[in-house]
């Protein structure tokens, strides 16, 4: 696949910014669901938002049939809907129309955001992994995409990742792109600053709020000066 040089990129007419020094909300949480939950998963799930704000949750549990999710994810989505934060499904366009849910994550195996645009109508996220390719997020917006996720930025043992993008990245799209861009990979209070600072819109994030020593509402609080520290831009 062809890569472009930033010069391209900066001055291609379809990608180039439009935007003139608007409003860019503050960084905001988006929340992946542990690789494997119970029943009893939904009661963390509340105590987790109870932590501070969350703007989306992710629904990921790899392996298991469709069916399985869907039971999972009643009581999640609905927690979701009452909590206000967007209910998104991983992998899947198709279950992600089944169940109704606010947005679907797309890996760059996981289908074409066209053709998932065109089953899930205007109004559902799409998201798209985009690893550390400033060329595939340009293929991703140009293809309708709601957001672009960047990482993994640092190791993690949630997933096996082979990409390992530098803060600058965050920085580039912003500078270029409205959309808004999600860091992901191994992401923990104590090591995002440099990724808000850089301009990620969403810090999504697994293991530091899941695996955190004093529980998951504990996890989501630790969070929130980091979050707090980018200041956005004043309205033009
Ligand atoms: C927000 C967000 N970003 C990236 C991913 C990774 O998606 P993918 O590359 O398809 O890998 P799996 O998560 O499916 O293992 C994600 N899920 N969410
Ligand atoms: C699901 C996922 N995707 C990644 C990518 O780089 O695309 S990293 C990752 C794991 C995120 O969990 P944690 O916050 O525990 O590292
Ligand atoms: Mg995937």
């Amino acid at each position: 696949m062809t890569d472009f040089t930033d010069e391209e990129l900066a001055l291609d007419p379809q990608f180039a910014a439009q935007f003139e020094q608007g409003f860019r909300p503050a960084c905001q949480l988006y929340l992946i669901s542990p690789p494997a939950i119970d029943a009893s998963f939904v009661d963390r799930l509340a105590t987790a938002f109870d932590g501070g704000h969350v703007a989306a949750f992710q629904l990921r549990l790899k392996g298991i049939p469709d069916d399985d999710i869907a039971r999972a994810a009643e009581p999640l989505q609905a927690l979701c809907a009452d909590r206000d934060v967007a209910f998104i499904i991983n992998d899947s366009v198709v279950l992600a129309q089944r169940l109704g849910a606010d947005g679907v994550h797309l890996g760059q195996g996981d289908g074409d955001p066209k053709v998932a645009r065109k089953l899930l109508g205007p109004k559902v996220q799409i998201g798209v992994t985009c690893h550390d390719s400033r060329h595939l997020a340009m293929e991703a917006g140009e293809a309708g995409a709601d957001y672009v996720a960047f990482g993994a930025f640092y190791p993690t043992s949630t997933k096996e990742t082979m990409h390992r993008p530098e803060p600058s990245i965050l920085g580039w799209w912003t500078t270029l792109f409205e959309l808004p861009c999600v860091a992901i990979g191994g992401i923990t209070a104590d090591n995002a600053a440099p990724l808000v600072a850089a301009g990620a819109d969403f810090l999504a994030v697994s293991g530091a709020v899941w695996n955190h020593p004093a529980g998951p509402r504990a996890g989501v609080a630790a969070f929130a000066d980091v979050l707090a520290s980018k200041t956005p831009p004043p309205r033009a």
